[in-house]
């Protein structure tokens, strides 16, 4: 699901290759070529036969925490897939083909971040082994509904999390999130978030990965306490995420006591606090909208 936090990549025509990186990561993320925007940038200029890019300035204004299972790596490929394919004057087919997306699931290797990123919303992607790509299939999402994440000062690549799920479920576990994922489409189809918390529960994944992060279910167990509709792992981690709703207009004009998300949020933060883990708190909502293209200017050239 796409919340509305967001990075935003300006890429411009340079002399030689140059990256700013300001905001969340702007000490630790690589500013030469591996970084994932040239990733997307280079994949494009490949896409459109125009081979290797020239040199850019690029400038990364990032909103989005990383290696915290919000999804800061699709984030990155796609905003690099968008820019470069814009640059490079390429178009890709969309209707019936996706072809945005398989492009940036297949760099990210799946499409649970980069289909919301693409799209925004809520989306499920599912493997199409007839078409072999990616097919996503758009669900609804309630409105007025509010995302309260506990951001954590603790670090957890995806495939670091990956490695501590088990490569076999029992048949009992597969059953139970079966049914659960049911329900969580039934929940915001039929915008009854009453049944969220059974939904969100989890067989296949928190517990093993709850080894390496022993205020995960303290920090749920408070979120629901403080009435969140549900709470749970994001992506792989290490965020948290709990589901509030009951607000009306801007939370700007809201009295304090009468916010459940601010409840939720401080009752998160006191869960982690007693775990010894620190961390921040981000309340955003889902946001319909995804990756898109704010401004293209261009340059004339001196002859010109
Ligand atoms: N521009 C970028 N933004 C974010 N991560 C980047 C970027 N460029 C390279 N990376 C690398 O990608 C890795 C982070 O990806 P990872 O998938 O683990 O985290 P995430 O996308 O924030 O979370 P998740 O996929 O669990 O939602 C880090 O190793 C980071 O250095
Ligand atoms: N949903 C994926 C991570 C996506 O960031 C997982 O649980 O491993």
């Amino acid at each position: 699901m796409a919340v509305d936090l967001w990075n935003e990549l300006i890429v411009e025509a340079a002399e030689e290759f140059s990256m700013d990186i300001k905001g969340e990561g702007a000490e630790e993320l690589p500013r030469d070529s591996t970084n994932l925007v040239v990733t997307g940038v280079e994949k494009a200029f490949e896409l459109s036969g125009s081979g290797t890019p020239p040199p850019f300035k690029y400038t990364l204004i990032n909103k989005i925490p990383f290696a915290r299972g919000l999804g800061s790596s699709s984030a990155a490929i796609v905003a690099g897939l968008i820019a470069g394919l814009v640059l490079a004057g390429h178009e890709l087919e969309v209707e019936g083909h996706e072809k945005l997306l398989n492009i940036a699931a297949d760099i990210e290797g799946h499409p649970d971040n980069s289909a919301p990123c693409v799209y925004g919303g809520f989306q499920l992607g599912i493997f199409d082994n007839v078409e072999a790509r990616w097919s996503t299939f758009r669900i609804n999402i309630p409105s007025g509904l509010q995302c309260v994440m506990f951001v954590p000062d603790l670090k957890i690549e995806t495939k670091t999390a990956r490695g501590l799920v088990k490569d076999t479920i029992s048949r009992s576990d597969a059953v139970y999130n079966m049914a659960r994922t049911a329900l969580l489409v039934r929940s915001f189809c039929m915008n009854d978030m009453g049944a969220l918390r059974l939904a969100t529960e989890d067989a296949m994944h928190q517990i093993p990965r709850s080894t390496a992060y022993p205020a995960l279910y303290p920090v749920i167990n408070a979120a629901l306490a403080a009435g969140a509709h549900g709470a749970f792992l994001s992506g792989s981690g290490s965020t948290i995420m709990a589901i509030t709703s009951g607000l009306k207009g801007d939370a700007f004009h809201q009295i304090k006591e009468e916010r459940l998300d601010v409840k939720v949020g401080e009752a998160m933060l006191q869960a982690a606090a007693d775990c010894g883990l620190k961390g921040r708190i981000y309340a955003s909502s889902p946001s319909d909208k995804g990756a898109y293209v704010v401004r293209k200017n261009a340059v004339l050239m001196d002859n010109i």
